[in-house]
């Protein structure tokens, strides 16, 4: 068994528990912290005296010399692996065309559909594992992909192909969501219908025998997949043993709220215009708000009703909603500083927003969120005076090292092996 004893960390912060919470009196602080990890999991934590007493040993010691200890961010939604960029559409925006306006002239999505669909399988994988390395030297331990930029089989499959072949060669953890309904694609233009039946005909069947894709997701929105397709696919997905997370209610008040509670989804992502009705039927069914604040930031849009959704009793994730269009960011830490300032919520809500919530997101609460025994030893290290400068000194990365299941990933803001301690 690999023993590491870890300390010289002035503060340990965490939320605790093994599901989503609701209210934010479940944070524990620990000053002159120590963590013993043993293998990929976290031993013990608590005070350097307390954790200085029977030590094993074979432990072996890190001193990192006076940071910040938290859990390694988890990123619940993202949009990982995509062909070329849209810088120029971005620039065109600042010009002041609009998102929409761009998405119906055959830019947006389906800009980035044209660019992956186009892209070699070697060169996906090489800009994701980049993606990977700048998401993990800003903390995040574990992510949500999804395909969707290829919106037909071939390419849909090489986007799942990639995230397999990246997963296998990069500490980041990610489990996978089959997004065939991110948009309708040309072949099938101003047919939703026909392609929701070719997606739950063709793709679905296949999608469901790789194993490893718990997750469909769909752009349940106004002139994309209105509410009669999303169900009629996501009730599809569900027969084949798809558990169910939905876009919903982003840019229109369409109902996808509703019909995420109504589907039993594990989350529902975005809903700035979701309705209270349909807040309080997410938290009777427990689906996750998972708020995008990224997204309105990059899109000069309304934000979600973070408090709406409190008030409701659900549970509320952040993500990034890492993508070359709406929101082109790994910072989990900037997600929590937007959402301080323009939705609301306190440092500790944001904090539990990108840890246990998000962890929650992906079904991954009971070993991944926290900082507690049993957990596993996901760990971030901030260079900074207290675990508040994550929002107070805000656009900072102050993530300067990070244990990935026991091992060094980062040390002093390099990017190194992983395996030594
Ligand atoms: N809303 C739909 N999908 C993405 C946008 C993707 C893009 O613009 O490429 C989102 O979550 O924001
Ligand atoms: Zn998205």
């Amino acid at each position: 068994m690999n023993r590491v004893l870890i300390e010289g960390i002035t503060e340990a912060y965490t939320a605790t528990g093994n599901g989503a919470v609701t209210r934010s009196d479940v944070m524990l602080r620990i000053e002159d912290a120590a963590i013993l990890v043993e293998d990929d999991r976290i031993a013990r934590i608590g005070t350097r005296e307390e954790l200085g007493r029977d030590l094993p040993a074979d432990v072996a010691r890190v001193d990192m010399g006076g940071k910040v200890a938290i859990p390694c961010f988890v990123d619940p939604h993202t949009h990982l692996v995509w062909g070329g960029d849209r810088s120029d559409e971005f620039n065109r925006r600042l010009h002041g065309a609009g998102y929409v306006e761009i998405a119906a002239a055959g830019g947006g999505i389906k800009s980035t559909v044209r660019q992956t669909r186009a892209a070699d399988r070697d060169a996906l994988a090489a800009k994701a594992l980049r993606t990977l390395d700048t998401m993990l030297l800003h903390g995040v331990g574990t992510i949500e992909a999804k395909s969707g930029y290829g919106l037909d089989l071939e390419t849909e499959i090489k986007q799942l192909d990639v995230m397999d072949q990246v997963s296998a060669a990069h500490p980041v953890e990610m489990v996978q969501t089959f997004m065939g309904a991110h948009e309708v694609p040309p072949e099938y233009a101003g047919r939703p219908g026909d392609y929701v039946d070719y997606l739950n005909r063709e793709l679905l069947p296949i999608v469901a025998k790789r194993g490893n894709v718990p997750y469909v997701d769909i752009f349940c929105e106004k002139n994309v997949f209105e509410l009669d397709d999303s169900r009629r696919h996501l009730e599809a997905a569900a027969a084949h043993g798809f558990k169910i997370r939905m876009h919903a209610d982003e840019l229109h008040p369409l109902g996808g709220a509703g019909l995420a509670a109504e589907m039993g989804a594990v989350s529902a992502d975005h809903i700035v215009w979701a309705s209270e009705e349909h807040m309080a039927a997410m938290a009777e069914a427990g689906t996750i708000a998972t708020l995008l604040p990224g997204t309105s930031f990059f899109l000069r849009g309304r934000y979600a009703d973070a408090d709406a959704f409190k008030q409701a009793g659900c549970a509320v994730a952040l993500s990034t909603d890492y993508n070359p269009g709406s929101s082109h960011t790994v910072s989990q830490a900037l997600m929590m500083a937007l959402a301080c300032m323009n939705m609301g919520m306190t440092f500790e809500e944001s904090f539990i927003g990108v840890t246990l919530n998000a962890a929650a997101a992906i079904d991954k609460a009971a070993t991944h969120g926290t900082l507690e025994v049993g957990k596993k030893a996901d760990i971030a290290f901030l260079d900074a005076p207290s675990v508040m400068y994550l929002v107070y000194y805000w656009g900072i990365n102050h993530v300067s090292d990070v244990m990935k299941d026991g091992n060094f990933a980062v040390r002093d803001r390099r990017r190194i092996d992983g395996t030594s301690a």
